[in-house]
């Protein structure tokens, strides 16, 4: 059986005249961190959304193996993606997802809710991720009342709360000074790959990448480069 957890071919997907993605054959080993950078508008993020199955690609096939064995993300309906995303994957952007209204537990323990899970549950898991992560004492807070670190610590503890299985990542550090955007890699890592988890990031920063097992560079829609991490 193939050790790669996700594995697309052929990958493309245009925006009317623009190939966002002109042909991409990629494949993810669990338990490893990929960086993915490039110039701006070369389409990383375009790529994080069509393998974590946001966006569906024109052509070619994503597949994720996943504990329920092999799934061929690019051909699920809309309902089975969204799906397959809440409860297999987890998300971290540079800003927005977490809702602001709620606390800091409230946004971590909602992910697990929307699979199911009943509220106590949910927010149990949800303080101990909190915990983990270093914000003991602060689930009570709303977004706004963190800062921007603290609130991108919030934001891993819900992409990680549900055991998602790959952690999907766009610019989580690029709104953070170096020292802050050091402490979330930490968290990031710690909480992904430093648990056998496959941990996925989109970024401009190169020390960023710089912490991940390997880094692609893209241009004009296609993978250029691959670097391996000594
Ligand atoms: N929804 C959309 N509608 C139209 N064009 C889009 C859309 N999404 C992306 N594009 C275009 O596709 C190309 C790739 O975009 P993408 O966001 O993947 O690039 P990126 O490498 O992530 O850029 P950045 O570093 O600026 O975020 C760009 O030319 C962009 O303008």
């Amino acid at each position: 059986m193939s050790s790669f957890i996700i594995e697309s071919t052929g990958l493309q997907k245009s925006f009317g005249p623009t190939h966002a993605l002109a042909g991409v054959d990629l494949a993810v080993r669990a338990g490893e961190s990929l960086a993915i950078m490039g110039a701006s508008g070369s389409g990383k993020t375009t790529l994080l959304h069509v393998l974590s199955g946001v966006v569906a690609p024109d052509a070619g096939s994503v597949v994720f193996r996943g504990p329920g064995g092999p799934v061929s993300v690019s051909e699920l309906s809309d309902r089975e993606r969204a799906r397959l995303r809440r409860e297999a994957f987890g998300f971290v952007f540079q800003q927005g997802l977490l809702i602001p209204e709620l606390t800091a537990i409230e946004n971590v323990a909602l992910a697990l809710m929307l699979t199911g899970a009943p509220r106590a549950l949910a927010e149990e898991r949800a303080a101990g991720w909190l915990a983990s992560l270093g914000l003991a004492g602060l689930e009570s807070r709303r977004i706004g009342q963190l800062s921007g670190g603290q609130a991108q610590r919030v934001a891993i503890a819900r992409a990680q709360v549900t055991g998602a299985a790959v952690v999907f990542a766009d610019e989580p550090t690029g709104a953070l000074d170096s020292h802050t955007s050091s402490e979330v890699m930490d968290a990031l890592l710690g909480s992904t790959v430093g648990q056998g988890r496959t941990l996925i990031v989109v970024t401009h920063d190169a020390e960023v990448a710089a912490r991940c097992s390997r880094t692609l560079r893209m241009r004009d829609g296609r993978i250029i480069e691959t670097q391996v991490a000594a």
